[in-house]
C-alpha cells in the first residue's frame, strides 16, 4: 500500500516537475529523490499511472501475492519437516530391524485339510507363538525356536503382518528378499501367490509397497520382473518361450556382478510399474509361465525357484540407504526326497536341480552365519542372483514350511534344521533371558517413536495439502503452483543431466574392470555382440547383446548321463539333452503354470481397475508438486530404460493368444517343423521390400501389408498414416508403435497383420525395444535364425531347440527357405 502511495506522489510530483518548472528547486529534487528511494525495487512500475489504474484491484493483488509467498514459505518448511522426519523414521526402523536381526525366519505349518484327514492321521507338530515342538518316538519330543511361528489356522493376513515391517526399509533403500522355503506341498506357492481369495505375499507386498511410495514425499520409479530357475537355468518369465523352431530364442539370460558386489540380469526384462495393478497384471503374466507338474506329493508341485524382483529407483534422497534397491520374493521349489516322492524320469531331474540348488543356499547362509571370508555364491544360479540381497545390511524373511503329518516328520526335521542354520546368523549364540527381555524393552520403545514420527509426518502432511489448495485456488491453475513451488524444489531435486542418464544406461558390465569383461571368444560363445554406442544425442547408450545366428542343417549332440551332473552348471547341460531327446513322454509334461486368469485375484478393497491412473505415485494430492518435478526425471529415464507396460502385456497377450497358450499350458518339447507353402502375394512382395529396404522380413511383410493395418493411425498408435510414417524411418515407427500406450480396446497392429508368424517373429525386436534400448536390432533371416551349436550347449536356449522327426541324437534345423514361410 505504501509503495502505491509513493506512486502516486511520483506522478504528482514529476507532473508539477515538467508544468511548472520554477518549482524545480532543491527541496523539489530532494523529495523526488526521497521517494524514488522508498519504491520497491523489484516492482516495475509504470511511471505514468493515472488514478484510474490505482484501484481495489491492485490492492487484492497486492493481498495475493504476499499470501503466496507467504503460503511457499509455509510449504518450504513442512517439507524440510517431513524430510527431516523421514530421516529419523528410516534411522529408527533401521535400529529396530536390526534388533530383530537382518535374517529372520518365520515356521508355518500347514493345516491338515478335510480330505486329508481320515481320522487316522495325528499331528506331530505343535507350537505356541515362537516354537515348534515336534513329538518324536517314545515320547520324546525336540523344540525349535523361531522369530514367529505361523500355527496352522494362521490366514494370510497375519503372515503378512510379520513381513510388512520389511517393505518399509525397502523403501527406504535397503535390499531385501523373501523366501519361502520347505518340502514339497507344504504350502510354499500357498504363502507367497495364495488364491483368488487369500492372496499371498507377493500381491500383499506390492500393494505395500505402491500405497507407501505414494504416501511418501518422494517420486519412485519403480520396475518389476519376474524369473524363474529351472534346472539351473534362468528363464524370464516375463518372456513366453517360442512355441515354434522358427521363432527367435528370448536372448539368454545371465548373472553380472558389480565391483562393488551388485547384482544385475542381462537381458532380464524390468517393466516400469506405475501403479499396483500394472504389477498385478504382470505379475499373472509370469505366473502363466511357470513351470509346474503333478507329483505323488502335490498336484501342482512348482518345478523350479520363482523369483519377483521389485527395483526402486529414487534421486536425491538422502535418508535412503541407496539410490537403487531391490525386494525379491522367491517361492523356491520344494525340497524332496526321491524314494517318497517316487519321481522319475525329468521328475527326478528337477527334483535333483532343486535339491542341489537349496543345499547351495544353506551353504552360503552357513558360511554367513559362522563369518566366513569365503562365501560360496558361484555354487548355484540362485545364490548368485541372490548374492546382493543376503547378508551384509540386506533384510531376509524366510518363511519355513512344514507339514504336521507323522509321514513327513523326516523332512519336517530337516527344515527346521536348515532353518535354523539360517537363523543362527543373526542370534549367534542363544541369548539369555535377561538380555532378551532387554532387547524387547528397546523395540517397544522404538515401536513408540516411530509411532509418534508417523504421527507427525501425517500431520505435516495434511498441512502440505491444505496449503496447496489454498496455493491452487490462488494461483487458479495448479501448473502455475508447480512452477512456483519449483523454486524451493530444486535444492531437494536437482535436474537430471546428460551424463546422469548415460550413467544410468549404461550396463553394469561398463563399470567391470577390464579384466572381468567378457572376451571377444567368450561373446561368441554365449552368441552375444556387445556394443558401446553413443546415441544421436550424446549419450552413451547400454552394451547390448544380440543373438549371432547361424545355419545349420543338421547338428549332432553327445549324450551325457545324468549321473555326471553334480551342479547347477552341469544340470543346464543335461536339460540341454533333455530338451533335444524330443522325448514327448507324459513324464515330461511340465506344466506352465497354475493359471491365474483374469480373474484370479480378489482384493479386500481394491477392486482392479480397468484404466488404472497413471503415474499414480504422482498424483498424490498435496505432494503433487514434489513430484512432478523429479517425475519429468523419471520419465526421462523410463524412455532410456523401461518399456511401458501396457505395450508389453498387449503384446505379451497376442503372443499368448496366437501361440495358443490356454490356461495350464504343457511346454511342448517338441515342435514341429514348419509346413511349406505357397507364398502369398504380401510375402513375395515382402521379399521385395525387404531386400530393397529394410533388414527385417517380418517387418518388411508389415509394410507391404499396411492396407490391413492402416486403421492402426485410428487407433492412437501412431500420429499419422501408417504408409507415411513407415516409408519415413520403417525401424522407428517399429519402436514408436511398441513404446506407445496401447488401449486395451484396440487391436493389436501386430494381430492385424502378420498374424502368428510376424508377431512371433518379431519378439526378439521387441524384446529389445521394451527392455528400452534407445538403437536396436532388427531380427534378419540374412543373419541366419538359429542358435549356434555352443549356444545350445549353454543350456538356456536348448530347451527350446527341439525338434521333430530328426534322427535320433540329431536336430534338423530347417533350411532358410523352409524358414522365410
Ligand atoms: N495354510 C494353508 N491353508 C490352506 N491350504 C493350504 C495351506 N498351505 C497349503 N495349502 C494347500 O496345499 C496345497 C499345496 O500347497 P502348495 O502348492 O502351496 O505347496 P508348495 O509347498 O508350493 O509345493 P511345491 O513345492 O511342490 O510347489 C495347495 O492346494 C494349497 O492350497
Amino acid at each position: 500500500m505504501d509503495s502505491r502511495k509513493s506512486v502516486r506522489n511520483l506522478a504528482e510530483s514529476l507532473h508539477s516537475l515538467l508544468g511548472i518548472k520554477a518549482n524545480l528547486t532543491s527541496n523539489w529534487i530532494k523529495s523526488v529523490c526521497d521517494i524514488i528511494k522508498t519504491l520497491p525495487s523489484e516492482k516495475s512500475v509504470d511511471m505514468q499511472p493515472t488514478n484510474s489504474d490505482i484501484n481495489d484491484d491492485d490492492n487484492e493483488d497486492d493481498d495475493d501475492c504476499s499470501a503466496i509467498s507467504k503460503i511457499k514459505d509455509e510449504l518450504t518448511v513442512l517439507t524440510n519437516h517431513i524430510n527431516q522426519l523421514n530421516i529419523k523414521r528410516r534411522q529408527i526402523l533401521n535400529e529396530f530391524l536390526d534388533l530383530k536381526g537382518n535374517i529372520r525366519v518365520f515356521c508355518r505349518i500347514r493345516p491338515i485339510t478335510s480330505g486329508e484327514n481320515c481320522g487316522h492321521l495325528r499331528p506331530v507338530v505343535a507350537s505356541d507363538s515362537n516354537k515348534v515342538v515336534l513329538k518324536l518316538m517314545n515320547s520324546k519330543s525336540k523344540s525349535y525356536n523361531f522369530d514367529k511361528v505361523l500355527h496352522p489356522g494362521s490366514s494370510q493376513d497375519e503372515v503378512f503382518t510379520e513381513v510388512e515391517p520389511i517393505i518399509k526399509s525397502v523403501l527406504d533403500g535397503y535390499n531385501a528378499c523373501i523366501f519361502a522355503y520347505g518340502q514339497t506341498g507344504t504350502g510354499k506357492t500357498f504363502t507367497m501367490e495364495g488364491d483368488e481369495d487369500t492372496p499371498g505375499i507377493v500381491p500383499r507386498a506390492m500393494e505395500a509397497l505402491f500405497k507407501q511410495a505414494v504416501d511418501s514425499n518422494r517420486a519412485f520409479l519403480i520396475s518389476f520382473s519376474m524369473l524363474e530357475i529351472y534346472m539351473g537355468n534362468l528363464k524370464d518369465l516375463l518372456v513366453p518361450k517360442p512355441t515354434k523352431a522358427t521363432y527367435p530364442m528370448p536372448p539368454c539370460l545371465s548373472i553380472q556382478t558389480d565391483p562393488t558386489g551388485g547384482v544385475e540380469i542381462d537381458n532380464l526384462v524390468a517393466i516400469k510399474v506405475n501403479d499396483f495393478n500394472q504389477a498385478l497384471r504382470l505379475y499373472r503374466l509370469g505366473c502363466r509361465f511357470r513351470s509346474t507338474a503333478s507329483t505323488n506329493s502335490n498336484l501342482t508341485s512348482s518345478r523350479s525357484h520363482c523369483m519377483i524382483r521389485v527395483a526402486i529407483t529414487c534421486f536425491n534422497a538422502p535418508e535412503r540407504r541407496r539410490e537403487t534397491n531391490k525386494i525379491w520374493l522367491v517361492d523356491l521349489g520344494g525340497s524332496e526326497r526321491v524314494l517318497k516322492t517316487k519321481a522319475w524320469g525329468k521328475r527326478l531331474n528337477e527334483g535333483k536341480a532343486i535339491n542341489l540348488s537349496l543345499s547351495a543356499l544353506g551353504d552360503v547362509i552357513s558360511a554367513l552365519q559362522r563369518k566366513r571370508h569365503h562365501i560360496p555364491y558361484r555354487n548355484s544360479k540362485l545364490t548368485q542372483v541372490l548374492k546382493d540381497s543376503l547378508g551384509n545390511d540386506s533384510k531376509t524373511i524366510m518363511l519355513v514350511h512344514v507339514s504336521p503329518k507323522e509321514e513327513d516328520l523326516c523332512e519336517t526335521i530337516c527344515s527346521l534344521n536348515f532353518a535354523t542354520r539360517v537363523k543362527g546368523v543373526h542370534l549367534g549364540n542363544d541369548e539369555t533371558i535377561e538380555a532378551k527381555e532387554k532387547k524387547e524393552v528397546a523395540m517397544a520403545n522404538l515401536q513408540q517413536k516411530m509411532k509418534h514420527i508417523e504421527d507427525e509426518w501425517l500431520l505435516a502432511r495434511s498441512d502440505i495439502e491444505i496449503l496447496n489448495k489454498k496455493l491452487e485456488n490462488l494461483t487458479g491453475t495448479s501448473t502455475s503452483s508447480e512452477e512456483q513451488m519449483g523454486a524451493y524444489h530444486s535444492s531437494i531435486e536437482e535436474p537430471l543431466t546428460k551424463s546422469r542418464i548415460a550413467d544410468i544406461t549404461a550396463s553394469p558390465l561398463s563399470k567391470l574392470p577390464r579384466f572381468m569383461r567378457p572376451t571377444i571368444c567368450s561373446r561368441r560363445k554365449s552368441g552375444t555382440r556387445y556394443q558401446t554406442s553413443e546415441g544421436r544425442d550424446g549419450t552413451v547408450l547400454a552394451r547390448r547383446r544380440r543373438p549371432t545366428f547361424h545355419r545349420a542343417e543338421s547338428v549332432s549332440f553327445p549324450v551325457k548321463h545324468h549321473s555326471e551332473n553334480n551342479s547347477d552348471h552341469s544340470f543346464s547341460r543335461s536339460s540341454c539333452l533333455a530338451g533335444l531327446n524330443m522325448k514327448d513322454s507324459t513324464d515330461d509334461a511340465t506344466e506352465y503354470s497354475q493359471d491365474t486368469t483374469e480373474t484370479g485375484f480378489k482384493f479386500n478393497g481394491l477392486q482392479e481397475q480397468e484404466r488404472a491412473p497413471r503415474n499414480l505415485i504422482s498424483q498424490k494430492p498435496g505432494i503433487s508438486h514434489i513430484q512432478k518435478n523429479s517425475s519429468r526425471q523419471m520419465n526421462k529415464i523410463n524412455r532410456v530404460k523401461f518399456s511401458k507396460i501396457d505395450s508389453w502385456l498387449h503384446l505379451q497377450k497376442s503372443e499368448s493368444t496366437l501361440s495358443g497358450c490356454t490356461q495350464r499350458k504343457k511346454r511342448v518339447l517338441a515342435v514341429p517343423i514348419p509346413e511349406k507353402k505357397h507364398k502369398s502375394t504380401v510375402e513375395s512382395k515382402a521379399d521385395n521390400f525387404f531386400d530393397e529396404n529394410v533388414h527385417d522380413y517380418a517387418y518388411a511383410k508389415q509394410v507391404v501389408n499396411h492396407d490391413e493395418i492402416n486403421d492402426l493411425a485410428t487407433t492412437g498408435a501412431v500420429g499419422k498414416p501408417i504408409s507415411e510414417a513407415v516409408m519415413e524411418n520403417p525401424l522407428k515407427m517399429l519402436k514408436d508403435l511398441f513404446n506407445e500406450d496401447s488401449r486395451s480396446d484396440v487391436t493389436s497392429p501386430l494381430q492385424t497383420t502378420g498374424g502368428e508368424t510376424m508377431v512371433q517373429k518379431l519378439q526378439l525386436s521387441v524384446g529389445d525395444i521394451l527392455a528400452g534400448d534407445n538403437e536396436y536390432d532388427t531380427f534378419s533371416p540374412q543373419d541366419g535364425c538359429f542358435p549356434s551349436l555352443e549356444e545350445c550347449e549353454d543350456g538356456n536356449r536348448v530347451n527350446d531347440m527341439s525338434t521333430t522327426k530328426a534322427p535320433e541324437g540329431k536336430i534338423l534345423f530347417p533350411a532358410k527357405d523352409q524358414w522365410a514361410q
